[in-house]
């Protein structure tokens, strides 16, 4: 289940650093090539797959664009429904929104208010366990603003789940759930 420090590396080396993108100063990392890796994204997925398969999850909410990639394939391997959390104004249904400022700006994300049932509980009336996932914690605004979401429907979020974190942005801090990064950079 833990990742050995081949497998890390396998899994970092794959992504790569876009330096002044999307803005000057900002280090892009890009995981398109992680995903265009069969072994790297393998790898990946096997482990995400064999941590979570024990959490008795419900349903994994993928925050838009690249958390929809790896949050499908991780459902589909658990079994479970997947949740899209979306950028405003993209959802047909009737939404509740969060806003939130991020390294580069200012967005807002939504979700449909029956994502993950009604009142977000199962039909035996059990809040939904979720598990949230993004390719990158950086501020933490965007994941924070989508457990918010989570928690505004009525489910429980149970843990975020990012492939790489920014630790020196310190987005983990003051998170409501508890935050797992496959890598971290300092
Ligand atoms: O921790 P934060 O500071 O909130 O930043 C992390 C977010 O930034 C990136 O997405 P981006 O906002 O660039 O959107 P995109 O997926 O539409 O490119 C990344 O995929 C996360 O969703
Ligand atoms: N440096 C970065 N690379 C990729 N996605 C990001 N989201 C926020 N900061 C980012």
């Amino acid at each position: 289940m833990t990742l050995t420090p081949e497998d890390k590396t396998i899994i970092l080396d794959s992504i790569r650093d876009i330096p002044d993108f999307p803005k000057p100063g900002i280090v892009f990392k890009d995981i398109t090539t992680l995903l265009n890796n069969p072994r790297a994204l393998s790898t990946l997925m096997n482990h995400l797959t064999e941590r979570y398969l024990g959490y008795d999850l419900d349903y994994i909410a993928g925050i838009d664009a690249r958390g929809f990639i790896f949050g499908s394939i991780l459902a589909d391997r658990l079994g479970v429904g997947f949740v899209p959390v979306r950028k405003k104004g993209k959802l047909p249904y009737t939404t509740v929104a969060e806003k939130y400022s991020l390294e580069y700006g200012f967005d807002e994300v939504e979700i449909h208010i029956d994502a993950f049932g009604e009142n977000g509980c199962s039909l035996e009336g059990e809040k939904s366990k979720v598990l949230l996932i993004d390719d990158l914690i950086a501020t933490g605004g965007t994941a924070k603003a989508a457990a918010n979401l989570i928690d505004k429907v009525g489910a429980h979020c149970v843990e975020a789940c990012f492939i790489m974190e920014l630790g020196f942005l310190k987005g983990r801090e003051g998170f409501s759930a508890p935050v797992y990064s496959v890598l971290e950079i300092d």
